[in-house]
């Protein structure tokens, strides 16, 4: 038992993240594996001192958790230490020794209130039963099933260390937020756009048949938009990576937002190699403990992270992770895709002071079409809105714009 798990120990610290079972393990173990340079993280430096308190408590816990320690512990002078002085923290937190103890990624995830598991595995029965474990319990938990198929071939074709080195090769990120400040002082106070390149979503299906993304991006650039939301989702969005990329290659200068389900690190860094200056971070997907890694991988790239919630306690979660400097409220549940456009004002009427407190920035996102719409965000506080649909389905996208504030935006 103790050879087998130490073999698997091994192989997932050296060879494959392939074999790990939980996300969080892969992200963490995959960022310290894909960070250490070769030499340091060489088989023969196994024998890493323990540092962190978890360290300890894992040499008698499962096996896999401590080759994670031992691999983030082996990450000295890696892109993993450079994430933060707080990792001792982060690994003492009570999250990981949570995770350490042997619990799936869907009952810590469930103990924090999310409703979306990842496949039910083998390895954990306690996940459900009959066809609960087997049929996705909405569109959203569906996209994330897909979304770990998708993931796992891509990761075939291009592992981590591939992605970390192309993002390291990219030109450098632009600021997010500092395109949504400068458009909202052009605009006298009006909420900055973040204009979404979106050609379909599961319920509405088609949205624009000549979909061309550049000449939508250019458009939306051309009126006023501050950042672009570029959807890379391709099985229910039909977006693509492609679509990032020859964007961010077209001269468009608008910092642009990878807007897909991210639920590994990987994907956070082929977004940077691909051209991304911010990722979607989505609370109803991801426990605590993957928001504040990911924050920290966005953070080392450069990157900003716009991190969505829909209703109060996961805006409540969000709202006790350091690091958050955006956040997104969608006026769509994911789940049922009903769109409330009062959902934002609601969450900020009950929140609005501890959020401008922490000044964090809000963005209102999804289900807006008027002057109207805009306006009352607006009054509620958002600095910035996220709008897709009720552009890309008039013919003229870039003029919508001004039919949606009331009026045309300074570029
Ligand atoms: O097209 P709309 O209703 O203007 O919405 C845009 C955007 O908010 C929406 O596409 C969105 C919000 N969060 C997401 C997460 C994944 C995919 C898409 C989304």
């Amino acid at each position: 038992m103790e050879a087998k798990a130490d073999h698997r120990r091994q192989s997932s610290c050296f060879h494959s993240a392939v074999l790990l079972t939980s996300p969080m393990e892969s992200s963490i173990l995959a960022a310290a594996r894909a960070s250490v340079p070769a030499t340091v993280f060489s088989p023969l430096s196994t024998s890493f001192p323990s540092r962190t308190a978890a360290a300890h408590r894992a040499d008698g816990a499962r096996p896999a958790a401590r080759g994670a320690v031992r691999c983030s512990a082996a990450a000295q002078g890696s892109v993993l230490h450079r994430l933060g002085s707080a990792d001792e923290t982060f690994f003492n937190s009570s999250e990981v020794i949570q995770w350490e103890s042997g619990k799936s990624i869907n009952s810590i995830a469930a103990a924090q209130g999310i409703r979306i598991r990842r496949r039910c595995r083998p390895r954990y029965p306690s996940e459900g039963v009959g066809v609960d474990r087997a049929i996705p319990r909405n569109v959203l938990e569906q996209i994330v099933w897909d979304k770990e198929v998708d993931l796992s071939q891509r990761k075939a074709k291009m592992p981590l260390q591939r992605v970390v080195e192309s993002a390291e090769r990219a030109p450098p990120p632009r600021d997010f937020v500092a395109a949504l400040d400068a458009a909202r002082r052009r605009n006298g106070g009006l909420p900055a756009l973040i204009a979404e390149v979106k050609k379909a979503s599961p319920i509405k299906g088609l949205l624009r048949e000549d979909f061309n993304p550049v000449e939508i991006a250019r458009a939306y650039e051309k009126n006023g938009a501050a950042c672009l939301s570029i959807l890379t989702d391709e099985k229910h969005f039909l977006g693509s990576f492609e679509n990032l990329e020859t964007v961010r290659n077209s001269g468009v200068k608008c910092p642009l937002l990878c807007k897909d389900f991210v639920i590994d690190v990987w994907q956070i860094y082929y977004a940077r190699s691909k051209g991304a200056d911010a990722v979607l971070l989505i609370a109803a997907v991801l426990p605590d403990l993957d928001i504040k890694y990911m924050l920290r991988v966005c953070r080392s790239l450069g990157m900003m992270a716009l991190v969505e919630v829909h209703d109060e306690r996961e805006l409540d979660r969000m709202l006790k992770i350091d690091g958050v400097q955006i956040i997104g409220i969608n006026n769509r549940s994911l789940g049922t895709f009903e769109v409330d456009a009062a959902n934002t004002n609601m969450l900020l009427e009950k929140h609005g002071d501890i959020i401008r407190k922490k000044r964090i920035m809000v963005v209102s996102e999804s289900g807006l079409f008027t002057p109207h719409d805009v306006a009352s965000v607006q009054n509620a506080g958002v600095s910035a809105v996220l709008v897709g649909e009720s552009l890309v389905t008039q013919e003229d996208p870039g003029r919508a714009i001004a039919g949606l504030f009331g009026k045309e935006l300074l570029h």
